[in-house]
């Protein structure tokens, strides 16, 4: 009987959600299995496309013709039964394509791009060579990114039968070898081989009681040298006569360990810390596991919490994940939970070349890595047989994925909870409203850690209102409070902490006669200094041009920089201190592979007083020198049209100010800020979390926002605005008579940045308590509009957006 299989193609519409039917070649029947990637031929004529296999069958029910199965791609299933399983609710309730959320779950270089080309077969004449095809015989064809007048000209080529669209799907996957060997004979055979040599043989005799030594085994060639002392020349003798044979085995490439490894011992439990350990220990030995918010304050000790609650995993055969927020920012937890578990452990985070996430994405799919942690995606490592997934600042916005598909980490984790019955730690000292408000339900069960290690006060924070600074004395980014208090710092050799909530050398240029400012050609926004490169960027699009020395606009010298940047920060501390020795650390100094590590580093062995730095450096660090955190912006967030926008201040300001006075010496903060009235900066500065989150839960309960209600933004864009906006009324028109009640659509608006990357971006905002019919119109809405999408109209949908801007 023929055998079939259910492929999810790698075509982007919400009907290939669906897995299509294909033959199984003859001679691969009964040798595909799924979760294997595998090339099909898709639609009419010659497309070839990639797929995963998710289901194997016998033809019964299926009568007619069936495409076949082309070739397959991987030898052994990429994706396990519960990633692909859990791919569907992915996609479903992300309203993402399947496909994306399968190319999501796995390493970088194993995505295999069908990548199109097209190829001259007839001759062009001269103009259309050198204007479509750059004098070369093949360029790569994304239609979407050509301009109309190209693509017209084109599709005449293409009716002229003079060039050809080409798919080539280039499989980047590499994994690294090494020639190593293994014994061909058994040690009966190789002792006989050994009797019947030369007496002289004595190299060969040595490699006989080698290979005897290793039976059942294979190892790297360089590791056999460098074991015996014999010379090449010996093993390819004994490839020669039989005695071995010379393999590729595969070899892992090992993250270069992250700061000095100093292990530490391991503490004693304080009282607090043990009652949360046993909890989650309960949890971990129980059959109804359980899910944990851990509100601790800064510094006092969740990540021990942590650590033991891996051990005990360990302890019970099974596997741990542990998500931080951005690795690459957070090398200290690496190094404590490495120092730990050795080599137990796979880090997964973006400062990875492809090479060493692919080598760690191995480890843990063969069962040798048993505790991975990592950033958001490592929520998808192919761990099994998983106990407990921790969620270290589960409030961190970056946890959210912000373009497809739109998930969020924690509640993939959850999901994988359930699937294996792991116990989730969510971990925070300013937990999001979302989960804050669940432990209050009940929902989940709260542990708190109400104090610092060091049983310190936290440090007293200082609020300055720059607009009185500003009064005081000419323009500067320093106030006399805070130039004083560093001063002081550096007298006692101490260190300070400064952040600075941006990035650039400045954020902007403007005339100061006319009042231009250089924005984006592409988009709405201006664009933004980088002294480093001397350029002119747009952050959405990536645009870049030269500084301009006069203004476009009238022709005057005075235009200047604004607004300010570390760079400048940097600059300007250092003419008011000279003998100050700044680290400065930000997108630009970090950009390089390792210099994050090496900055950290030197700051702790206290090669400087002072790291100024942006939001990189309010979370997890632990230096026990810092006993002044300066905040030099303290608000401009809360300008932000977002209503999260409070939230996320005070956030920030907790996490910064909690980098100071963790070990035996007293911390002190201060903040400057234009607006020392608001009461998420007053609430930061008297650490009040409690306060501050009865405040937020009743103005999201006056605003119906989250978590009383849930949120779903949906954005169109085109680029002519006028498709746009006609797009996103006929969405409006089409959901409102068909919403539950109690919801609330807000818009449609043009987004604030309404025009990027040459598109114009329309949107709107579903606010709903519980709608039954929502999901289904909203996917059919979806599927409709893909199939219209000729019309250029890209839609996406967002559940609990985290940036409304
Ligand atoms: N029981 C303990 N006894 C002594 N020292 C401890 C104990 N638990 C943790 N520590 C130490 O206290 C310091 C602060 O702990 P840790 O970094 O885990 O706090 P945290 O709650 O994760 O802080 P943050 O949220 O600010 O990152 C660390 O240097 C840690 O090694
Ligand atoms: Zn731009
Ligand atoms: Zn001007």
């Amino acid at each position: 009987m023929a055998e079939i299989a259910q492929i999810i193609v790698d075509v982007p519409t919400m009907q290939t959600n669906r897995p299509y039917t294909y033959q199984v070649p003859e001679q691969l029947e009964h040798q595909i299995q799924t979760g294997m990637r595998v090339v099909v031929p898709f639609g009419n004529g010659s497309r070839q496309v990639q797929g995963f296999v998710v289901g194997l069958d016998d033809q019964t029910a299926y009568d007619g013709e069936l495409k076949s199965i082309i070739s397959i791609l991987d030898l052994n299933p990429v994706l396990n039964q519960e990633l692909l399983t859990m791919s569907q609710w992915l996609a479903d309730s992300c309203y993402a394509f399947r496909i994306s959320c399968m190319h999501t779950m796995l390493p970088n270089v194993m995505k295999t791009k069908t990548h199109r080309r097209l190829k001259i077969i007839d001759e062009l004449d001269e103009t259309d060579l050198f204007e479509l095809f750059h004098g070369q015989d093949e360029i790569d064809f994304e239609p979407e990114n050509m301009p109309d007048e190209i693509v017209s000209r084109l599709l005449k080529l293409k009716r002229n039968q003079q060039i050809e669209v080409v798919y080539s799907l280039t499989d980047q996957a590499k994994s690294k070898f090494a020639t190593g060997i293994k014994p061909l004979l058994s040690f009966e055979r190789l002792e006989e081989e050994r009797t019947s040599l030369r007496k002289t043989a004595k190299a060969q005799s040595e490699l006989l009681s080698y290979l005897q030594s290793m039976i059942g085994s294979e190892i790297k060639l360089s590791e056999a040298r460098e074991q015996t002392g014999l010379s090449n020349a010996i093993f390819s003798t004994g490839e020669k006569k039989g005695w071995l044979e010379k393999i590729q085995i595969e070899t892992f490439r090992t993250p270069k360990a992250l700061l000095n490894d100093a292990k530490k011992p391991i503490p004693e439990l304080t009282a607090d810390q043990q009652t949360a350990v046993d909890a989650i220990c309960d949890s971990i030995q129980s059959t109804d596991p359980q899910t944990f918010l851990l509100q601790g304050v800064t510094g006092s000790g969740k990540t021990e919490v942590y650590l033991r609650s891996i051990a005990e995993t360990l302890a019970n055969n099974q596997t741990a994940l542990m998500l931080v927020p951005e690795i690459s920012l957070t090398p200290q937890m690496v190094t404590r939970v490495k120092s730990r578990f050795g080599d137990l452990v796979a880090v997964l985070h973006s400062g990875l070349s492809n090479g060493e996430r692919y080598d760690e994405w191995r480890r843990i799919e063969r069962g040798e890595a048993k505790v991975v942690v990592g950033a958001r995606s490592a929520v998808f490592a192919p761990l099994e047989n998983i106990g407990l997934i921790i969620m270290d600042e589960e409030h961190e916005s970056s946890y959210k994925q912000d373009e497809t598909p739109r998930y969020h980490a924690r509640n993939v984790a959850k999901w994988r909870s359930d699937y294996y019955g792991a116990t989730v730690v969510l971990g925070s000292a300013t937990p999001s409203l979302e989960s804050r408000a669940r432990a209050q339900k009940g929902v989940y069960q709260h542990l708190l850690l109400p104090e610092r290690i060091n049983q310190q006060p936290l440090p007293a924070v200082q609020v300055v209102d720059m607009r009185q600074e500003l009064r005081k004395h000419a323009e500067s980014n320093f106030s006399t409070e805070l130039l004083d208090e560093i001063q002081i710092r550096m007298s006692r050799g101490e260190q300070s902490i400064l952040m600075l909530n941006r990035r650039g050398y400045s954020s902007f240029i403007m005339c100061r006669d006319c009042g231009f400012v250089l924005q984006c050609p592409n988009c709405d926004i201006s664009l933004t200094l980088h002294m480093d490169t001397h350029t002119m960027k747009c952050h959405y699009c990536g645009h870049e041009e030269p500084i301009p020395k006069i203004c476009p606009n009238c022709q005057s010298h005075k235009i200047r920089y604004y607004g300010t940047g570390t760079q400048k920060v940097q600059e300007e501390l250092q003419a008011i201190i000279p003998d100050a020795k700044i680290l400065r650390m930000d997108v630009d100094t970090t950009r390089r592979k390792g210099m994050h590590e090496k900055l950290l580093n030197s700051f702790g062995n206290q090669e400087a007083d002072i790291l100024i730095g942006t939001q990189m450096i309010a979370k997890g660090l632990d230096f026990p020198n810092v006993t002044l955190v300066g905040v030099l912006n303290g608000d401009t967030a809360l300008g932000l049209p977002d209503f999260r926008s409070s939230e996320r201040t005070f956030q920030l300001l907790t996490q910064v100010s909690g980098r100071a006075g963790r070990a035996d010496k007293t911390g002190s903060v201060i903040v400057q800020t234009f607006n020392p009235d608001h009461y998420a900066i007053k609430l930061a500065q008297h650490h009040d979390y409690e306060h501050f989150f009865q405040m937020e839960m009743n103005i999201r309960h006056r605003g119906k926002y989250p978590p009383y209600f849930y949120t779903l933004q949906i954005s169109v864009s085109h680029e002519e605005e006028a498709q746009a906006a006609k797009a996103i009324m006929n969405i409006a028109q089409f959901l409102k008579p068909n919403l539950d009640k109690n919801s609330i659509v807000l818009g449609p608006t043009p987004k604030s940045i309404a025009r990027m990357n040459r598109k114009y971006y329309y949107q709107l905002v579903i606010k709903y308590k519980q709608d039954t019919r929502l999901h289904q119109l909203l996917t059919q809405m979806m599927d409709q509009i893909q199939k219209q999408s000729r019309h250029g109209v890209q839609i996406s949908i967002d559940p609990e957006p985290q940036n409304f801007i």
